[in-house]
This record gives structure tokens, C-alpha cells and sequence, in this order.
């Protein structure tokens, strides 16, 4: 079981001519919304990929959707909690060409209490896995508690945070970052990313796959071939897969190269926790 302690946003989409100087007024030529945050991109990602999986989280009562739609993807929803704060939202403007800009409110994602996230670990098993981004609040304790509990941890650096990783690094079992989260990494700690002691780190790569670093060494997996059109959520797809693999007992092997050919289908679609693909999108895809 994955224990997934997580954002859940609502992304609202706002399609504009330009983007708007300060002090104008612009009407938006188009408005979609959708399910969004590193958080819930991930569990949707795991119930995809056929792992059990529980969202540790917080949301409005206007969000009160999110939660359904969680659901009807396959995530178990009991410890996601409705609170007085708004739903964590981020208003993301497109213009013309593409370029886009993004407010964000953390809202309720940042008002979890320490008895919500120990309520939801103590129906956890040793073995089980506790997963975390950094766009919540609640890491340090609910990863305390759960190597207390001998689960293991897994933590997305996303956003990247140094004083977070700083305070977390003695107990993650399992890290998953970036290209660029990692040179971050490296230079916040003067130090190459095996000198963390983490057990497994694995950084994605893009177009180049990615790397599995362990005590064994380092070792490269490329990607599979695609023709990209938006890669958001390739990242949260990737981990989500991987750990899925992991808790499903595939082993390290298995799970990144399923977590790579996920990745290849999610950025060869336009959109993110809606179009996540499950196994047998990618069993198709592969000719499995
Ligand atoms: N151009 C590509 N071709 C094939 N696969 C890709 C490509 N870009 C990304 N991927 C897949 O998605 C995974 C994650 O991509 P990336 O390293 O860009 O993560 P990220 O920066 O966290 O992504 P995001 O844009 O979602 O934040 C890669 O390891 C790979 O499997």
C-alpha cells in the first residue's frame, strides 16, 4: 500500500491574446479546470499502474470534487480531509504563443495536522510505502512516524526546497528528482547525490530517461522513443509508476522501466491527472 501525502489543486486554465500589463483588465477567450498538484497527479499515477493507494490530504468544500474524482480513478479518498480553507488552486494564464504564467494558492494543502496524518499512518503496514512531494506541509512528522512504523519513504523534491531536503535526508529510503532539482541538490550540499546515504535515488532525465543511483553505483536507462506535445505531469507520472512497481514488488529494474514507458505515453498527450495512462494503455502501446 502507498500511503500518499499530497497536494490537490484545482488547475484553472485561463486562454488570453496577451498576457496583461499591470493595472489591465483582460477577458479570457477560453477557461477550462481541472484536477492538478504533484500530489494527486501522483496517486492517479499509482492507481494506474495497479498499486493500492491512499491520498493523505486536505481540500475546501468547494473542491469536494476533487476528492470524487480521485475516487473514481481507483485512489482510496477516507484521509482526505474538508476543512474551512479554501482548495489549494492555480490560475494559469496561456497566451498565445504558449507561454504561460501561474498563481498559486496552497490553500488547504498547507493546513494538514499532525493527527490527520497520524490517523491515516497508523492503519499502515510495516513494508507499506509513505510517498511525499514538497507541496504540503506534514513531511518531517508523517515521515517520523512512518520509519517508527517501518514503512519505507519516498519523497518527490518537487518544488525543489534545500532546508526541506536538509531536514528530511536522514530518513528517505527512496528519492525521485529532476535534472535540474538534482544540480540543485549537488550544489546545496557541496557533495554528488551518493554521498546522501539515501538507499535509491533516481533522477529523470527527459528525452535521456534517467539514472538509478545506489550503493551498487550508477547505472543509465534511456528513454523510449516519443513525439512530445506537453510534458506536464511526466514527471509525477514517472514516480507514481515507480512506486507502484516498487510496492507491487517488481523490483528496481522492472519498475523504472515501466515508469519510463509511462512517461513516454504522458507527454505524448495534452494534459495531466485526466490522461495519466494505465498499464494496459501501455501494454497496447508496447505491444506487451
Ligand atoms: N521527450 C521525451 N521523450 C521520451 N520520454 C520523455 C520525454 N520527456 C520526458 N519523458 C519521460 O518522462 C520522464 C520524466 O521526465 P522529466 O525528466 O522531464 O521530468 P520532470 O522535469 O519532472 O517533468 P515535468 O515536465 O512533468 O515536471 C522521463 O524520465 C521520461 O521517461
Amino acid at each position: 500500500m502507498i500511503w500518499n501525502l499530497g497536494s490537490i489543486n484545482i488547475d484553472k486554465f485561463y486562454g488570453v491574446t496577451h498576457h496583461p500589463a499591470g493595472g489591465e483588465t483582460l477577458a479570457a477567450h477560453s477557461f477550462s479546470e481541472g484536477l492538478g498538484g504533484k500530489g494527486a497527479n501522483m496517486s492517479v499515477a499509482v492507481a494506474r499502474a495497479a498499486a493500492p493507494v491512499s491520498h493523505i490530504g486536505a481540500i475546501g468544500r468547494e473542491g469536494r470534487w476533487t476528492r470524487d474524482r480521485l475516487l473514481e480513478y481507483g485512489v482510496d479518498t477516507p484521509h482526505i480531509h474538508e476543512i474551512d480553507v479554501p482548495t489549494g488552486h492555480a490560475n494559469i494564464v496561456v497566451d498565445a504563443e504558449g507561454e504561460n504564467t501561474i498563481v498559486l494558492f496552497q490553500g488547504a494543502n498547507v493546513r494538514l495536522t499532525e493527527s490527520m496524518i497520524g490517523a491515516a499512518l497508523s492503519e499502515a503496514s510495516a513494508g507499506d510505502i509513505l510517498l511525499m512531494q514538497n507541496e504540503t506541509n506534514g513531511q518531517e512528522y508523517a515521515s517520523h512516524t512512518a520509519q517508527k512504523l517501518g514503512l519505507r519513504v519516498a519523497y518527490a523534491a518537487a518544488p525543489f526546497d534545500a532546508d526541506a531536503v536538509a531536514r528530511l535526508v536522514d530518513r528517505i529510503d527512496i528519492m525521485v528528482l529532476n535534472a535540474i532539482e538534482a544540480a540543485q541538490l549537488e550544489e546545496a550540499t557541496g557533495a554528488p547525490l551518493l554521498a546522501l546515504g539515501i538507499r535509491d535515488v533516481v533522477v529523470t532525465l527527459g528525452a535521456d530517461g534517467c539514472k538509478w543511483i545506489s550503493d551498487q553505483g550508477e547505472r543509465a536507462f534511456e528513454a523510449y522513443p516519443a513525439q512530445p506535445v506537453d510534458t506536464t505531469g511526466a514527471g509525477d507520472t514517472f514516480t507514481g509508476y515507480l512506486l507502484a512497481g516498487l510496492d507491487r514488488g517488481l523490483g528496481m529494474e522492472v519498475s523504472i522501466d515501466l515508469a519510463l514507458k509511462a512517461g513516454t505515453l504522458m507527454v505524448m498527450r495534452h494534459g495531466t491527472a485526466d490522461v495519466i495512462p494505465d498499464l494496459k494503455e501501455i501494454q497496447d502501446h508496447f505491444g506487451l
